[in-house]
């Protein structure tokens, strides 16, 4: 038998796995790498964050990252190139993490890595009939297994689209796992590049989980583009300055609301591109950088609220747990305390869950759930196990 073979046979079979989940955002800010114990799979799995760190890339490494990301248009010799180059580089930052906690790789059972999305092309997005959805995520795995002698599963999103899917969100399968309640009404909310949400109600309503628009994207980008700042931090921006209403108005007029859950966006429609459309369609090219960044920031707000009172069942609504970079934003958390008072709003250390390193940990699970897990059946969402195996030798 093939000794890879042999040794998954081995992993599945054990009690406790110890799994690294790999999570590099839209937001391009750093990889975040969960070091987890695993035991059981599905509902019944039981996990411990044994570690957890966000390593930022440097500016050289973002710069050539963003070339490429969103873009209809790149430099196919150097998105080749930099697939390779991911792999082998997120390869070195799990060994210098293991080094770190003091963790031999050998005691590592597997990574599970999420890669960097590129491209995010969903049929509502790219609009063309003939093809189907797609999405893209880059840094192959056979590098990162080749060079930590860790066997690893990647590029989950794939089969999820193969199965229906729009390739996302993904978090729809960990925060069933993590977040469901017998008596609670809850939404898990993550604020990234783009904000997603999972519904959870426990009176046999339907579980839905979708992107609700943007999270930090536009924000970020508006940051980068008036204040050479990669972020809003603590919204000391968006504080200084006033939401305008008919620029929010037209930030708010996109079929992508209109349209039913599920559904997922990214970058590619949320972008500088998209806020100077809404300010010509709006006449508010005159306004200052910092109601800009309000604005944004309230858009953000808004569409989140306006698509949990569409489809949360608002008035029964108990808890909303944020995760995510998000979570961090001051203006944005406030506002959704404001617009939603009905349910208590923290973040996801409500349920023991790191709110920076969540979407780590979804990897981690998605991995366990790829070796010892089974299809779970949630509403209308694709059955199926995820993820691809690359073994060391
Ligand atoms: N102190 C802070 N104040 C305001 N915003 C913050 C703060 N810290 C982080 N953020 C925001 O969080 C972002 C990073 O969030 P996160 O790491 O969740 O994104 P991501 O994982 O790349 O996104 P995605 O979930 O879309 O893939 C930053 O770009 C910034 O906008
Ligand atoms: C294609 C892609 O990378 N989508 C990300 C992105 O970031 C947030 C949102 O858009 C979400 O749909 C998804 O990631 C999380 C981990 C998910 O699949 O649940």
């Amino acid at each position: 038998m093939n000794k890879n073979l042999q040794q998954l046979f081995t992993i599945a079979q054990k009690e406790e796995r110890l799994a690294i989940g790999l999570m590099s955002g839209t937001s391009l800010d750093g990889l975040d790498i969960a070091l987890c114990r695993f035991s059981r799979h599905g509902l019944g799995t039981k996990f411990d964050l044994l570690h957890f760190i966000t390593i930022a890339y440097d500016d050289t490494f973002k710069g050539e990252v963003i070339q490429l990301f969103a873009k209809k248009q790149v430099d196919l010799e150097k998105l080749c190139m930099i697939n390779a180059y991911i792999g082998i580089y997120h390869a070195q930052l799990i060994l210098d993490a293991l080094q770190q906690w003091n963790v031999a790789p050998a005691d590592v059972d597997f990574i599970a890595s999420h890669g960097q999305t590129i491209y995010h092309a969903p049929q509502r997005l790219h609009g063309q009939a003939n093809y189907p959805n797609a999405t893209l995520q880059i840094g192959d795995g056979d590098h990162i297994a080749v060079k930590t002698g860790i066997i690893t599963i990647s590029d989950f999103r794939q089969k999820h689209i193969a199965a229906g899917g729009e390739g996302a969100p993904l978090a729809l399968y960990g925060d069933v796992i993590f977040g469901s309640h017998p008596t609670e009404n809850r939404i898990l909310l993550n604020i990234g590049g783009i904000a997603n949400l999972t519904y959870l109600p426990a009176n046999g309503a339907e579980i839905i989980c979708c992107d609700t628009g943007p999270g930090n994207t536009m924000i970020d980008a508006a940051c980068r583009q008036y204040f050479n700042r990669p972020y809003d931090e603590d919204a000391k921006i968006a504080l200084s300055g006033q939401v305008n209403e008919s620029l929010l108005n037209a930030l708010l007029k996109e079929s992508f609301f209109a349209q039913p859950a599920p559904k997922t966006t990214g970058p590619e429609l949320f972008s500088l591109a998209y806020l100077e459309k809404a300010r010509q369609a709006s006449n508010t090219t005159d306004l200052t950088a910092e109601d800009i960044v309000a604005t944004l920031s309230q858009f953000t707000v808004q569409s989140i609220v306006d698509f949990i009172n569409t489809y949360c069942q608002p008035e029964t609504l108990t808890r909303i747990l944020i995760s995510g970079g998000g979570a961090k934003n001051k203006f944005v958390v406030d506002g959704l305390t404001k617009l939603l008072p009905q349910a208590t709003i923290s973040d996801s250390n409500y349920l023991g869950v790191d709110p920076d390193a969540k979407e780590a940990i979804l990897f981690a699970l998605l991995g366990n759930e790829a070796l010892v897990g089974e299809p779970m059946t949630i509403g209308g969402n694709p059955a199926v196990l995820m993820g691809k195996f690359s073994f060391p030798g």
